[in-house]
């Protein structure tokens, strides 16, 4: 056995009721980081629990409301919090199923840290916790007309359950068959460089004359939804992608002559005239791009249709896809009563167990949050959770020692 660390168990959570103030309702819980406490929680009714969040700032000694980005955890009966790598706050929530059990309430992750510069404010952002190595999102890219849209249908087609398109932004004008919000959400340029400086967006581009964005949101849906994100962006789109928190996998599909992008540009027939000179000299310097960045994970050539279609499937390893685990939330035993969380080395204790049904209803529980991926917008992948013996003294290096006093 390698090093043994000593792991003391603290029964009492990690986390204090705070008295804010009367109207917040009972329960909340509040977890320190540098100068700021972290306070949430809250009584919708009398018996469920809304997370309502504020801040307190120890060097002004203000309450300061963040703007919370991302989908909140729906309501529970209660939670335990702990500050998991020093950017986040896991919480478990009681009574839940396991796949609606682990949740991250990011407070000084790349992402958080990004948002708060743009909008000069405090952010938190949510993020839902997912087993093992959920699938990335996928960035497409590529010129005008070289088919990028007509394979991702394909792959929306057959794969309905696994996909979810994210729906851009866009200031051009709906051609004849497009739908809002299906397609694009079609926008007044104002209204989107407004909602740019908000901060919504999490990547935008000037792409032949008009503005095209990604909001979280459009992500968030998708992630939601239980599904692979996809994005068909433009390649400064991809750039800011890359840049960002997102951790995605980036396609670049290219035509195989540019005789023939010109031809399927001017076949689709959607484009006037100087449009399709505007998008066909854009092209060039996409396709020297996507050679010169080392931006892209891959370059397909759709020359061939099905060929074409057949190398993406595969380099998305969709066999793969079918049995990932990006449904499945921790293995924890179905609506665990959790009695206390504590952290050591990255490895989360997690005590379950009801004290009316005894010792037989115990069970312990190691969340490694060491190699967490990606989260908000969309999923925080890389939990491993793995259930001990609560009776040993030595588990996987770590001795465990009972709290005295229970
Ligand atoms: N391999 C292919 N061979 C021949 N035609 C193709 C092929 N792939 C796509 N097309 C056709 O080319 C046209 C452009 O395709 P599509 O609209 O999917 O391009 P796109 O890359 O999404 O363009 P944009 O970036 O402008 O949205 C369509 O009419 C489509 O049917
Ligand atoms: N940077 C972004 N580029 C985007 C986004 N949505 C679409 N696009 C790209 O724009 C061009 C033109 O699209 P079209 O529908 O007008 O033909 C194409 O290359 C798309 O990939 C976005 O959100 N961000």
């Amino acid at each position: 056995m390698g090093e043994v660390h000593e792991m003391f168990v603290d029964e009492t959570p990690k986390v204090f009721p705070v008295d804010l103030d009367s109207d917040s309702g009972g329960y909340q819980t509040a977890t320190v980081l540098g100068e700021k406490t972290y306070v949430f929680g809250g009584f919708d009714d009398e018996s469920t629990l809304s997370i309502g969040i504020r801040i307190l700032d120890k060097l002004t000694g203000k309450w300061v409301i963040p703007i919370v980005l991302g989908t909140k955890p729906s309501q529970c009966k209660g939670y335990s919090a702990l500050l998991v790598n020093n950017d986040r706050i896991l919480i478990l929530k009681r009574d839940s199923t396991p796949d609606d059990c682990t949740w991250f309430l990011e407070v000084d992750t790349q992402f958080v840290r990004e948002q708060k510069k743009i909008l000069e404010t405090e952010v938190v952002a949510w993020s839902k916790g997912v087993q093992g190595d959920g699938p990335k999102p996928i960035v497409i890219s590529g010129p005008s007309g070289v088919g990028k849209g007509t394979l991702i249908s394909k792959l929306m087609k057959e794969f309905p359950s696994n996909f979810g398109f994210s729906v851009s932004h866009t200031t051009r004008a709906p051609r004849e068959k497009e739908k809002d919000g299906v397609h694009y959400h079609f926008t007044e340029r104002s209204h989107m460089e407004k909602e740019i400086q908000d901060g919504k967006f999490l990547e935008f581009a000037s792409v032949h004359g008009n503005l095209y964005g990604t909001s979280i949101e459009a992500v968030q849906v998708v992630a939601d939804a239980g599904k692979r994100c996809i994005l068909d962006i433009d390649v400064q789109g991809a750039r800011s992608v890359k840049a960002s928190s997102l951790e995605a996998i980036f396609i670049f599909i290219s035509p195989p002559s540019f005789e023939e992008l010109e031809k399927r540009l001017r076949a689709r027939g959607t484009e006037t005239e100087e449009q399709v000179q505007k998008r066909l000299r854009n092209a060039e310097t996409e396709l020297e791009q996507a050679r010169s960045l080392g931006l892209f994970d891959h370059i397909l050539v759709n020359d061939d249709l099905e060929m074409c279609y057949e190398h993406l499937k595969k380099l998305l390893d969709l066999d793969e896809i079918m049995d990932a685990s990006y449904h499945s939330s921790p293995t924890m035993a179905e609506h665990p009563v959790i009695s206390s969380v504590s952290e050591m080395d990255h490895k989360v204790l997690i005590h379950s167990g009801n004290a009316e049904l005894g010792k037989a209803s115990k069970s312990l529980s190691v969340l490694d949050v060491s190699s967490l991926k990606g989260g908000a917008p969309g999923r925080t992948r890389g939990l491993n959770i793995y259930t001990l013996d609560p009776y040993a003294d030595v588990v996987q290096g770590i001795k465990i020692l009972q709290n005295p006093s229970h």
